[in-house]
């Protein structure tokens, strides 16, 4: 479903990626790890659109989709939820997700100066409706009608993957779900992770610290460290690689929970 062949990113004189590739297959949960600074943030950002790579490609269903805008991959099915979750602050949070449902439906200048057709209209309703549904499946309803920048910072991260769901996404890219969580809400999280996998059929990649979670939830892991792929492999394998291990505990900066 996504493969991300041979990129590399350079910044100035720092090669943040070094020829890397991923391979990620429908109904996958693949975990990216690696030490502070490895480059997955970077990789996030080459496949989302919001970096271009300075050589590779990313191809999503066989489509190379390098260089695309943010926006665009979306509208390919791809969505992306962020470390700090992006909310719309002042609204409260099912017209935050339906505001996530909109990226799919923008008119055009000249079609929002006529009235909405009934298609359109009908459109709308159904999207409506697909935000009654996300909030049940993500289990917000007690958090429906509160603002957004009232939520606890937990309910804040869940409110966050609400908005990717909304885009009806095909693939997730997940950054840290688990950032600033304690263990407890990050066992929780992993379970929301699975649940909507499994609801909305999604594939699912995610960057994260909390190893417990990533081991929990992931069919693969990639372990990236300075730039390159070092390892890649069911989670047990991974996780007790030689070269993976000493990465974390000689390579700095490492903060893993759990
Ligand atoms: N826009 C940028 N300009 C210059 N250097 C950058 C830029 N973005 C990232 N870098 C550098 O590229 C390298 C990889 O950074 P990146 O954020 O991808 O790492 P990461 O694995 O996501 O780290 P963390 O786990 O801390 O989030 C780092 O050395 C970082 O300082």
């Amino acid at each position: 479903m996504l493969e991300v062949e041979h990129v590399s990113k350079n910044f100035g004189g720092l090669a943040a990626l070094s020829d890397i590739n991923i391979s990620v297959a429908k109904g996958e949960t693949v975990g990216i790890i690696g030490p502070n600074g490895a480059g997955k943030t970077t990789a996030f950002n080459i496949i989302t659109g919001t970096l271009s790579p300075s050589k590779g490609r990313v191809l999503l269903n066989g489509r190379d989709i390098t260089g695309l805008r943010p926006s665009d991959v979306v509208k390919l099915g791809l969505a992306r939820t962020f470390q700090n979750a992006t909310l719309y602050p002042d609204v409260n949070v099912a017209e935050n997700i339906f505001r996530g449902t909109l990226w799919k439906l923008q008119r055009n200048t000249l079609l929002n100066m006529l009235p909405p057709t009934r298609q359109y209209l009908d459109k709308l309703a159904e999207k409506m409706q697909l935000v009654d549904e996300i909030i049940a499946t993500l289990e917000l309803e007690e958090y429906r009608n509160v603002i957004a920048r009232e939520l606890p910072y937990g309910i804040q991260k869940k409110v966050g993957v609400a908005i990717g769901l909304a885009t009806s996404p095909e693939i997730l890219l997940m950054d840290e779900p688990a950032a600033g969580l304690n263990s407890k809400e990050s066992r929780e999280f992993g379970r929301l992770i699975s649940k909507i996998k499994q609801h909305y059929g999604l594939t699912v990649v995610l960057v994260e610290h909390h190893i417990a979670l990533v081991r929990e939830i992931s069919s693969k892991i990639i372990v990236i460290s300075q730039g390159s792929v070092i390892a890649e492999g069911v989670p047990n394998e991974v996780l007790n690689d030689r070269r993976v291990v000493e990465s974390y505990l000689g390579g700095g900066g490492w903060h893993a929970e759990g």
